[in-house]
């Protein structure tokens, strides 16, 4: 028996909201004032397509067109997936744009999986395994690296149902969808406060300048002088270049609040920290459309959309109808095209940018020492490495770091993360490939021939991957988003294919123009004065975020 309860959360009374309140609010109620629950913590992800379960309502989508049960997602990782020659790197990125975009990440999305007894995990290759929570992945006989057959994995928690209306499972986002620097601040109150001294505006460090200790999931130290992290969000111990970059913004939070606090004597404790808040959410912002995202969709559809920030002043593109929230399909296929860019090894750079410490990434997860160690210049120097060595492309190959080897244990029990992503995408019931394809208005196919997007190789393998048995006609409307989308050639000047070009463009449009504090709007109560504006975003076409290869 597990101690889950698909009713768990009594849905929030209705939000009374200050609508003269300056600020955000920590966990994003508000922020839309006619439906404040919008992008806000801890509710429901919204989708944009309607999910599909096999029953109808919440069980996994195992089962294809004809009836036949879908492929293996480790089998679809072996095949489509699997890195066999040696690592492509990209020309131009650097390894800070697969850093800044798992950082990113964690601002819009946390899912929580189902727990077991006392928060324990579920054991979905031993005793839990026919549960109804659990989902593990067959291993196939014949496999490349597992010796074993079973993959464990746990289904993402139910979302309680808004005054309990029955319909289709949804998954919770425990943060907030808002890019709004949650991942530095936090998504709830009680979190928020334990990150403030509250003196002076500034957020607690350790001594030089590190990430506060108390951190409470997974972590483990290596040496007497490691300590676990934290941080706004809670994954922060998961891989060091993640350490790195939530130290970088802590750091930029308390530079920002010592000078606001040295021009402005009279403010308080209170106004220094919201004030410094706004900047590093505006920072954040501001990166993250002009230096992150047109490396992912590229010129056309950076301006199709209109996701650049304007390069003089105010921007009125404000829109209380649309809701920011961060969509299903997002957060469990589109954006995690990026763990294709993620390396073999994390690395330590001195300071003429030459490696001190590189370590396979399989023995750095969930241990903060890279971070923490030599007093902070652990953090420098994987700074230095993150700005300086050449990213693994975005392709449809996976290091086997991260495809063979995640999360890696002492018993060598580790896992496969395109293989974990296909399996979550069917656990969130989302529609198969062709369904986004029609969704995005591009050609759909009826047969494997017609796939207008990937070339006759990748074609050759999705049409031998999703024929089940032979007597039944193979359909590619089974295809599994993720291992589509990943597997399309990408569009010129970009990292992605189009169907999840398209998907990302939609949801980060939505983030933009569903944000009433978005940084260029012109409101007075909530936004910039118009020299801050012309402040932040003058330098638009300078590089402030070390993404690309100088
Ligand atoms: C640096 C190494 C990284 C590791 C070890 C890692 C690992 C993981 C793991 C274990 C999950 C949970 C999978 C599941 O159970 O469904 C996950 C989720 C996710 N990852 Fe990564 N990841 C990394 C980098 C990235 C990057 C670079 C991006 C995007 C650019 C990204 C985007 C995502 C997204 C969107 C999710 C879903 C989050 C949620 O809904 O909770 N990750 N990642
Ligand atoms: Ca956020």
């Amino acid at each position: 028996m597990n101690d889950y309860n698909r009713e768990c959360k009594i849905p929030s009374p209705a939000i009374d909201c200050d609508t003269d309140y300056k600020y955000r609010t920590i966990d994003g109620t508000c922020n839309n004032l006619k439906h404040p629950q919008w992008g806000s913590a801890s509710t429901a992800q919204a989708r944009f397509l309607e999910a599909h379960y096999d029953n109808g309502y919440d069980s996994p989508r195992n089962t294809g067109t004809h009836g036949a049960k879908l492929p293996s997602a480790r089998v679809i990782s072996n095949i489509l997936h699997r890195s066999t020659e040696k690592t492509d790197f990209d020309p131009h990125l650097t390894v800070m744009h697969m850093s800044y975009g798992q950082y990113l990440d964690h601002d819009l999305i946390a899912t929580p999986i189902v727990m077991g007894i006392n928060n324990s995990d579920l054991q979905c290759c031993g005793v839990d395994e026919i549960g109804p929570e659990c989902i593990p992945i067959d291993i196939p006989t014949d496999d490349p690296y597992y010796n074993r057959s079973c993959m464990s994995l746990t289904r993402s928690s139910p979302a309680p149902r808004v005054d309990r209306v029955p319909g289709a499972r949804e998954q919770l986002n425990e943060v907030t969808s808002y890019i709004d620097a949650s991942t530095v601040y936090g998504s709830d109150d009680e979190i928020a406060a334990s990150l403030r001294t509250f003196k002076k505006g500034l957020l607690i460090t350790e001594s030089h300048e590190r990430l506060p200790s108390g951190g409470k999931s997974k972590c483990f130290l290596e040496t007497e002088a490691d300590y676990c992290q934290k941080a706004g969000d809670k994954r922060v111990n998961v891989v060091p270049n993640l350490g790195a970059l939530h130290l970088l913004f802590v750091r930029e939070h308390n530079r920002i609040a010592e000078r606001l606090a040295a021009i402005n004597p009279s403010w308080n404790d209170e106004t220094i920290y919201q004030e410094s808040r706004k900047i590093v959410s505006a920072i954040t912002q501001h990166i993250t459309y002009n230096e992150y995202l047109p490396e992912i969709l590229g010129q056309r559809h950076m301006e199709m959309y209109g996701l650049y920030s304007n390069t003089s002043g105010f921007h009125r593109i404000y829109d209380e109808k649309l809701d920011a929230s961060v969509r299903n399909v997002v957060g469990a296929a589109a954006f995690r095209f990026g763990h294709s860019q993620v390396p073999n090894h994390q690395a330590v750079f001195d300071k003429y940018r030459r490696p001190t410490m590189v370590k396979p990434i399989e023995q750095t997860y969930h241990r903060p020492h890279m971070c923490a160690m030599w007093n902070g210049r652990g953090a420098d120097g994987l700074m230095r490495w993150l700005t300086t060595a050449h990213s693994t492309a975005s392709d449809r190959f996976f290091e086997s770091g991260v495809r063979d080897k995640l999360f890696q244990d002492k018993d060598k029990i580790s896992m496969d993360l395109p293989a974990v992503n296909i399996q979550r995408g069917r656990d969130h019931g989302l529609p198969g490939y062709n369904k986004w394809r029609e969704w995005c208005n591009l050609p759909v196919a009826k047969t494997f021939s017609q796939l207008r997007d990937h070339d006759r190789h990748t074609t050759k393998l999705l049409s031998q991957l999703y024929r089940f048995t032979y007597l039944i006609d193979r359909h590619p409307d089974d295809i599994d988003l993720f291992a589509g989308a990943m597997a399309e050639t990408t569009i010129p000047d970009s990292l992605v294919g189009p169907t999840f070009a398209c998907i990302l463009s939609m949801q980060f449009q939505a983030l933009k123009r569903g944000d009433r504090f978005w940084y260029e709007n012109p409101f007075r109560k909530t936004g910039f004065n118009q020299d801050e504006v012309v402040r932040l975003t003058a330098k638009t076409y300078d590089s402030i975020s070390g993404v690309r290869i100088l």
